[in-house]
């Protein structure tokens, strides 16, 4: 899957940061810091639950402002509802109904779509998606939580008959057997179904997964310029350099 010359799911695993600032003037100073480290990210993800105060209108507008001065680089739009430690607040209505405009009129690359909405809806935005090429990211967050292996492994499968082209899932470990357990799915799903997967276990606990996810098959690891946007996050900076511990030949 090659995206600007990005090649997700080869190699190394690639580095997307999280732009969460909620006015322009938090957007510019998070576009100047990436601006400044080109080095230490491959792409970039627009968390527009930071927008939920905007009309439709002013969100579009922002997503738009973002895409056209980060235009070389893999776009993923997000936007990450409260049930899943975002702070959207829209209802599955108007979730639908605000993807499926975006997706229409705005220059993404990709787009992030919670699996654990109405399976109605994942058909509906999965379907434009491919209509419009852009990338499916599916994905389950649990800031509380973390499932059992077999779990995980069946929430994979039914990302991937759904269409996904990369599947992730994102836990809250409670001690290391789960960060394992994260780990142990990563790697058994990149096998069993050759799909493109990403495991995060959150917090202090879950870095080593941002760290040394790729080793397993995870294909995108995600850090932060400014602001960090989930628990664990990891400087895009020091991200990249520790990644490069796992390179071959390095
Ligand atoms: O799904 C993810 C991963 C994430 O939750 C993290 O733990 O880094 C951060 C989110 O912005 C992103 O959409």
């Amino acid at each position: 899957m090659n995206i600007k010359g990005v090649d997700i799911g080869a190699g190394m695993p690639k580095v997307v940061v999280s732009f969460s600032g909620n006015s322009k003037e938090m957007i510019d100073e998070e576009m100047e810091a990436a601006r400044m480290n080109t080095s230490a990210f491959d792409i970039l993800e627009i968390r527009s639950d930071a927008f939920d105060a905007l009309s439709r209108e002013d969100h579009i507008e922002m997503v738009e402002y973002i895409t056209s001065h980060m235009a070389g680089y893999p776009i993923i739009y997000t936007y990450r509802t409260l049930k899943e430690g975002g702070k959207g607040q829209k209802t599955a209505a108007e979730y639908e109904s605000l993807l499926a405009d975006v997706m229409e009129r705005c220059s993404i690359d990709m787009v992030d779509i919670e699996f654990f909405m109405y399976e109605d809806i994942i058909d509906n935005l999965v379907a434009r998606a491919k209509s419009k090429e852009i990338g499916v990211i599916l994905s389950q967050h649990d800031f509380q939580d973390t499932p059992h292996f077999d779990e995980m492994m069946a929430t994979y499968r039914d990302m991937l008959e759904s269409g996904g082209d990369i599947l992730k899932l994102a836990y809250q470990p409670a001690g290391g057997r789960d960060v394992l357990s994260i780990l142990s799915a990563v790697h058994d799903a990149r096998q069993q179904f050759d799909c493109r997967v990403v495991g995060i276990a959150m917090g202090e606990l879950g870095k080593i997964t941002r760290v040394a996810g790729g080793v397993f098959g995870s294909c995108l690891t995600y850090g932060y310029i400014l602001h960090k946007a989930a628990p664990g996050q990891i400087l895009a900076e020091d991200l990249k350099e520790n990644l490069g511990l796992f390179e071959e030949g390095k």
